[in-house]
């Protein structure tokens, strides 16, 4: 298993110093799906880690309950409402990154979504399941589509495989991993991340993290520097590091961390880190 440090990270963020000429399209588009009645936060918290690690265009697919929320804390955002079949439709078809699951809930209506995005996902786009999604996809019989990452909590991770958080081994997580055929991101105070080649550890992280809304944080930090990395797999790395660096710089003089405060920070420690590799 190998350990991911600072200076890989560096080299793997996107660096925008030098592109001249680019518009924001050049950045990517990401949809967030997610945010059932009640659960707005949730969905919110990931835009907002998106939006703020450089996605060049963030959408949200939510209940419309939700978007003056939504629109308060967060005008860069476009939204649209999570029953809006051939709007979802046209979304998924436009975006290069589409994150579903954060306050998703698992109603009928969440059902209905979460089928919708995995019969149009086109092989070409990057999917990242998180949250209610991957309950979903403990449930449903479907399959996934060659770049999707998934993001589990133990107890997430042990519905869709099975496995109990003591049976969460390197050896069964990688067979699993496989087996799905994704890219696993197993969080935790020390996130593990599968693949079906190789296996990374993230050691950074601290206790003032454990607070809810911390991986809808990190769903849309992967989201959105995915959605500007050609290396998918570079991309998830950097972010996953990279949210618990924050996290760890923030502790510093905080009891505890708010997600909104480490999406609040990500410009500034991107161009930091990146920087040190130039
Ligand atoms: N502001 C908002 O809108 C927010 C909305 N949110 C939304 O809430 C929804 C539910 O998501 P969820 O993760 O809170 O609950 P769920 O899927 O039932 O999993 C809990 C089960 O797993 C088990 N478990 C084992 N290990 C574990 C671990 N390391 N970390 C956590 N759990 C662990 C655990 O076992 P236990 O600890 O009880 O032994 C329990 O049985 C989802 O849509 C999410 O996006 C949140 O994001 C918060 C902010
Ligand atoms: N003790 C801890 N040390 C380091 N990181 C932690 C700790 N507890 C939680 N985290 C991080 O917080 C996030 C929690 O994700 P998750 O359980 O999905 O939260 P939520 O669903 O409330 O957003 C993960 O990125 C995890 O690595
Ligand atoms: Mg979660």
């Amino acid at each position: 298993m190998q350990m991911l440090e600072q200076h890989q990270v560096s080299e793997w963020l996107p660096y925008r110093e030098q592109d001249k000429d680019t518009n924001k399209r050049d950045y990517g588009q990401v949809l967030l799906i997610g945010g059932s009645r009640g659960m707005g936060g949730a969905i919110l918290m990931a835009a907002e880690a998106a939006m703020m690690s450089g996605a060049g265009l963030t959408t949200v697919a939510t209940d419309e309950n939700h978007f003056s929320a939504l629109h308060t804390r967060l005008p860069e955002a476009m939204a649209v409402p999570l029953e809006d079949v051939k709007e979802i439709r046209h979304q998924i078809k436009k975006n290069t990154v589409i994150a579903m699951g954060p306050g998703l809930g698992l109603d009928e209506k969440a059902r209905d979504v979460f089928r919708l995005v995995l019969k149009e996902v086109e092989q070409h786009q990057t999917l990242l399941l998180d949250a209610d999604a991957l309950t979903l996809l403990s449930e449903e019989k479907v399959d996934l589509p060659q770049m999707t990452i998934l993001t589990p909590h133990a107890g997430e991770w042990q519905r869709l495989t099975g496995l109990k958080p003591e049976e969460q081994s390197e050896n069964e997580n990688r067979k699993w991993a496989n087996k799905l055929g994704a890219l696993v991101v197993l969080k935790g105070d020390q996130t593990r991340i599968y693949t079906p080649e190789a296996s990374y550890l993230n050691i950074k992280g601290t206790p003032a993290m454990a607070t809810g809304g911390m991986g809808d944080c990190l769903t849309g930090c992967i989201a959105g520097i995915c959605a500007q990395n050609e290396d998918v797999l570079e991309g998830v790395l950097a972010a996953v590091f990279l949210h618990s660096y924050i996290g760890c710089s923030l502790a510093q003089t905080r009891h505890v961390v708010r997600p909104t405060e480490i999406a609040q920070s990500l410009p500034v420690y991107m161009k930091q880190l990146s920087t040190l590799s130039k």
